[in-house]
C-alpha cells in the first residue's frame, strides 16, 4: 500500500470537562478522534479547579489516540496544529520546573468575590471601559490574584520573575513547544479578552488593571494574533516540527467555525454552560444591557473583530448534576425522554445559579432555586424545568443582545447553534418558540475545534481564508418558533418571577 500523502490540520480542544483531539481534512470533515476527561474538583462549596498536569497528560494522550485512529496518518500528514481551549480558567506555573504551583482555578469558581468586592471599591464596571467586562468572579485576573495571596511562596516567586500565567491555551502551548527547555510563552487575543487584564482597543496587556491586581508583568503571555505560527511540536512529542498555527478561545472559535462573519451573524453553544456571541464587526460595542464585549477573532495582521457575548454558567452541567447527584437520570440524553413523559413543566422552575448568575445580571451572590412546587409536580416536570432553564437563560441574553445590537442597528435574525445539548430536539424546539426567532444546527457538530482548524491552516495556507469555512458550513437541521405568543409571554414572565428568587443568597455565613 502506498504512504498516504493527503494533508490535514488537527484541533486540540481543551475543554471544561475534557481534552480533545481532532483531525480534519480539507472539506473540513472530520477524519478521527481521542478524547480523554479530567477530575473536576471540588474542595469547597462554589470551588471548582482542574490539575493542569492531567490536562497536559490527556492532550498528549488525547493526540496519540487520534493519530493511532487514523492508521495511515502521522505527523508529517499534519500542515498545523490549533488549539482551543476553556477560557478565563487560569494556571499559574514555575517556568524553572514546570509545576504548577496551585491547581487550575476554573472559569465557574466563585471563591473570588471578596476580590472582586475589593477591586471594584463601590463600582463593578470599574475595569469595564477598557477590557469589556464587569468585575465577576468568572475573569481570570483575579483567580491569578488569589493564587498569589494564597499560595506560599508564590508572590515572592512571582516577583522574581520566576512564575508564569496563563489560560489552558497558554499552558497546553508552552508544554507542547518544549515547557522548561524553550517552551514559548503566548495567548491570542480573544483568551487574552477573558482576563480583565488587556485593552481591548490596544490589544495589549494594561499596566494599570496589573497593578490594581498586584500581577507582575513578567508573569504574562505574549498576546498573539489568533491564526499565526507561535512555534511547533517539540522534539520527543507526538507532533514533532508540526506548526502550532491557531489558538481562539472555545466560543470564539465556534463563532468561526460556523461561519459568523458578518456583522449581526450569532451563534449560541450549548455546553457545560452557554454561550451566545454576536459577530459586531470592527466596532467595540460596550454593552448597556449586561453583555460582555470581547475579541471575537484576528486573523494574522487583519484588523481586529469584536463580538459582544451572553456568557451562561450553567447549562448542560444542570444535567449532569441531576444525573450525577440526583439519580434522577442515567445519561444525558434520558433527560429528553424524562421530560416528554410529561406535557409541561407543571409549573415548575429550576434557576441554575449554581456559581451566582452570569450574563445579564452577573451576581454573585445568587444561588440555585427550584421554585413553584406543589404535591403535583413530578420527575418528568423538573426534567422539563431543567432542559427549559437553558433556553430561558439563553432568551435573556438574546434580549440583552437585541438591546444592544439596535443601537448599533444590527438584529438578530436567526441563532446558530452547536455544542452537546443541542441533540436535545425538546430544547431545541423551546429555544425556537422562546426566542421567536429560527434556531439552525449545522451538519458539522464540533464546530468549536474545527473553528481552531481553520484559523491554523488559514495561517500556513492550507485554505485560503474565510470563504473556504462558508462554502464548507452546511445546515442539518432547523426549527421555527411554532408556540402562540400569549404562552411564550406566560412562561417567560414566570421564569423572570423565578430568578429574582435566587438573589442575595449568599451571606458571609453561609458555605
Ligand atoms: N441529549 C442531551 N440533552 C441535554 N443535555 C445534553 C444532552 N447530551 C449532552 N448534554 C449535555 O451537554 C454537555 C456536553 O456538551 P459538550 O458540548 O461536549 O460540552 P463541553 O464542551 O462544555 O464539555 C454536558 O453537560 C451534557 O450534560
Ligand atoms: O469548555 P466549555 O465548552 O465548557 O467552555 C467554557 C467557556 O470557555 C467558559 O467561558
Amino acid at each position: 500500500m502506498s504512504p498516504n500523502t493527503q494533508k490535514y490540520v488537527m484541533a486540540i480542544d481543551q475543554g471544561t470537562t475534557s481534552s480533545r483531539a481532532i483531525l480534519f481534512d480539507h472539506s473540513g470533515q472530520i477524519v478521527s478522534t481521542g478524547q480523554l476527561e479530567h477530575e473536576q474538583i471540588f474542595p469547597r462549596a462554589g470551588w471548582v479547579e482542574h490539575d493542569p498536569k492531567e490536562i497536559w497528560r490527556n492532550v498528549r494522550q488525547a493526540v496519540a489516540q487520534c493519530l493511532a485512529a487514523s492508521k495511515d496518518i502521522n505527523s508529517s500528514n499534519i500542515v498545523a496544529v490549533g488549539i482551543t481551549n476553556q477560557r478565563e480558567t487560569a494556571v499559574v506555573w514555575d517556568k524553572t520546573t514546570g509545576e504548577p504551583v496551585y491547581n487550575a482555578i476554573v472559569w465557574q469558581d466563585t471563591r473570588t468575590d471578596k476580590i472582586c468586592d475589593e477591586l471594584a471599591q463601590g463600582d463593578d464596571d470599574r475595569f469595564k471601559e477598557r477590557c469589556g467586562l464587569p468585575l465577576a468572579t468568572y475573569f481570570a485576573g483575579p483567580k491569578v490574584k488569589w493564587i498569589l495571596d494564597n499560595v506560599d511562596g508564590a508572590r515572592e516567586k512571582a516577583e522574581r520573575g520566576d512564575l508564569l500565567l496563563g489560560t489552558t491555551d497558554s499552558w497546553v502551548v508552552w508544554n507542547m513547544t518544549g515547557g522548561v527547555q524553550g517552551g514559548v510563552h503566548v495567548t491570542d487575543v480573544t483568551n487574552a479578552s477573558r482576563t480583565m487584564l488587556m485593552n481591548l482597543d490596544t490589544l495589549d496587556w494594561n499596566p494599570d488593571i496589573c497593578a490594581a491586581m498586584g500581577i507582575p508583568m513578567s508573569m504574562l503571555p505574549e498576546i498573539k494574533s489568533s491564526s499565526e505560527v507561535y512555534g511547533e511540536g517539540r522534539k520527543g512529542g507526538f507532533l514533532v516540527g508540526v506548526p502550532i498555527a491557531g489558538i481562539l478561545g472555545d466560543q470564539q472559535a465556534a463563532t468561526f467555525g460556523q461561519a459568523c462573519f458578518e456583522r449581526g451573524m450569532a451563534k449560541n453553544t450549548y455546553g457545560t454552560g452557554c454561550f451566545m456571541l454576536m459577530n459586531t464587526g470592527e466596532e467595540v460595542i460596550h454593552s448597556r444591557n449586561g453583555l460582555l464585549t470581547t475579541v471575537c477573532y484576528k486573523i494574522g495582521d487583519n484588523k481586529p473583530v469584536y463580538a459582544l457575548e451572553g456568557s451562561i454558567a450553567v447549562a448542560g452541567s444542570l444535567v449532569q448534576w441531576v444525573r450525577d447527584n440526583l439519580g434522577l437520570i442515567k445519561d444525558a440524553a434520558e433527560i429528553e425522554t424524562l421530560a416528554t413523559t410529561v406535557d409541561d413543566n407543571g409549573g415548575a422552575y429550576f434557576v441554575p445559579a449554581f456559581s451566582g448568575l452570569f450574563a445579564p445580571y452577573w451576581k454573585d451572590d445568587a444561588r440555585g432555586a427550584l421554585v413553584g412546587l406543589t404535591r403535583y409536580v413530578n420527575k418528568g416536570h423538573i426534567a422539563r424545568a431543567v432542559i427549559e432553564s437553558t433556553a430561558f437563560q439563553t432568551r435573556e441574553v438574546a434580549e440583552a443582545m437585541a438591546a444592544d445590537a439596535k443601537d448599533a442597528d444590527i438584529e438578530l435574525t436567526e441563532l446558530k447553534v452547536d455544542g452537546g445539548m443541542t441533540a436535545n430536539e425538546t430544547l431545541m424546539q423551546f429555544q425556537a418558540d422562546q426566542l421567536g426567532v429560527a434556531v439552525v444546527r449545522p451538519k458539522v457538530a464540533e464546530t468549536t475545534a474545527l473553528g481552531a482548524a481553520y484559523a491554523a491552516g488559514i495561517a500556513v495556507g492550507y485554505w485560503d481564508g474565510e470563504q473556504d469555512v462558508i462554502d464548507n458550513w452546511a445546515e442539518d437541521a432547523r426549527w421555527e418558533p411554532q408556540v402562540d405568543e400569549d404562552e411564550r409571554e406566560r412562561t417567560y414572565r414566570l421564569w423572570q418571577k423565578a430568578v429574582t428568587r435566587t438573589f442575595d443568597w449568599v451571606d458571609d455565613d453561609v458555605r
